[in-house]
């Protein structure tokens, strides 16, 4: 074909989509990708948007005032769950051969990854690198070196405050360990090393194995709670991926109306893990949010709906009666299941995640917590802290910002990874 030709046939191409583009019809094959529900609830492909409202009465959802968007809503949600062709056709402009080739890596190199964690032993390596560093050079000097140690338990005390075991757990831990040394008659630094391994993992089983059960009975709700930037909407992307994968149909729901970036963040994951999502505008009540995507998530018949919430301080008791507020409204209208509570909380913070767990916990009676950043920290200490001081099952940890980056936390591999014998 020669240059002209070539040239021409590509300014015809751009011509006709120029002429479809601006062709009414197509706009409407647009509005039909949302669907309406038996209740009026509107549901785009993966976007959900309600009108504003500041009260929820059921004669407002009879009346299906939901089904009434202002049209800007409608311009937002088309924007959101469906690209115009003409961003497409720049986007795909914009792809080089190179780019192309970079993101067929990337993703080649995050299934990689994905495989890499379906290990339990192997995410362990991630998710606690420093923690093990720090131990691990710890244990080896204490326990397995040939050098006198006449401080032996102040040396333990010590490896065990530095990551994070907390005063109280710390001192607990070296009880025991006296008991039982005195018990056992030994001082075989080795035999010590074992005992104290037992010990530990007597502490993790104080709280009970409790895993997420998917109920027969729909939809499950999952509400995650915890302070400002523990991670909460991550893991909810993370947690939806998890839950997807084993089968079950997921809905979010964007309880945090405080922060605009939230709800971004939780559009971004409910686009990724293909699951739709409930929000509103911000400053809405949240408990409106809830209601309404409980609403959406009987009418759709999603297995789990995980609703995010504001990041609040664990002190600040007008911030936690809203939370009260949500959980009402969940008992009242899904009279089907319990909602679960999970708190999430940053390995990093130290030993302030106490407070925090135990103020939640007196609150909202807290079901079960996810401990997220342990990939940034060597203070994996505090999931002993944890399990010492509350029965609270750890159901997950958080060791990333990918949505596989999380892992079911298994006792008895956590001990073994951390506390493996060295073997030089
Ligand atoms: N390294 C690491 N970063 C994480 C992990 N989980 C979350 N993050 C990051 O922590 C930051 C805060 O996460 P968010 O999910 O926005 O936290 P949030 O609790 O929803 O925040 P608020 O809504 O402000 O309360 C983000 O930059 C996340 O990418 C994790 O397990 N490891």
């Amino acid at each position: 074909m020669s240059k002209k030709n070539y040239n021409n046939f590509f300014s015809w191409l751009w011509y006709k989509k120029k002429k479809n583009n601006n062709k009414p019809e197509e706009n409407q094959k647009q509005n039909k990708q949302e669907e309406t529900t038996k209740d009026g609830i509107k549901i785009s492909k993966n976007t959900i948007i309600i009108k504003k409202r500041n009260k929820i009465t059921e004669n407002e959802i009879k009346n299906k005032n939901i089904q009434n968007l202002n049209n800007n809503n409608q311009k937002q949600s088309i924007q959101l769950t469906q690209p115009s062709n003409k961003t497409l056709d720049n986007q795909k402009q914009k792809l080089s051969t190179t780019s192309l080739n970079n993101n067929i890596y990337k993703s080649i190199k995050n299934k990689k990854n994905e495989h890499r964690y379906n290990n339990v032993f192997q995410s362990l390596q991630f998710s606690l690198k420093k923690t093990k560093n720090y131990l691990e050079k710890k244990i080896k000097k204490i326990f397995f070196s040939n050098q006198e140690n006449n401080h032996l338990f102040e040396s333990i005390e010590e490896m065990l405050l530095l990551s994070d075991f907390g005063v109280n757990t710390t001192a607990n831990i070296i009880k025991s360990l006296k008991k039982e040394i005195h018990k056992n008659n030994t001082a075989d630094k080795s035999e010590i090393f074992l005992i104290l391994k037992k010990i530990l993992l007597n502490i993790l089983n104080k709280s009970s194995e409790k895993k997420t059960k998917i109920n027969q009975k729909k939809p499950k709700i999952i509400l995650i709670v915890g302070v400002n930037g523990v991670g909460k909407t991550t893991t909810i992307g993370k947690l939806a991926y998890k839950l997807k994968k084993s089968g079950n149909s997921i809905m979010l729901a964007a309880g945090d109306t405080f922060r605009a970036a939230a709800v971004d963040q939780l559009q971004i994951f409910g686009k990724k893990n293909k699951v739709p999502v409930i929000y509103n505008r911000i400053g809405t009540d949240p408990s409106a949010v809830i209601y309404d995507s409980i609403q959406a998530a009987k009418a759709k018949k999603i297995d789990v709906l995980i609703a995010d919430t504001a990041g609040r301080l664990h002190n600040k008791q007008h911030l936690m009666e809203e939370l009260k507020k949500i959980i009402r409204i969940i008992k009242k209208y899904n009279l089907s299941s319990s909602p679960e509570i999970t708190l999430v909380i940053d390995a990093c913070s130290g030993q302030n995640t106490l407070q925090q767990v135990k103020l939640f916990n007196n609150t909202i009676n807290v079901n079960n917590i996810i401990v997220t950043k342990l990939d940034g920290t060597a203070k994996g200490g505090i999931i002993f802290a944890i399990s010492d001081q509350f029965s609270i099952p750890i159901n997950y940890l958080g060791f990333g910002e990918k949505i596989y980056d999380l892992q079911e936390f298994n006792k008895q591999k956590f001990i073994e990874f951390l506390f493996e014998k060295n073997k030089n």
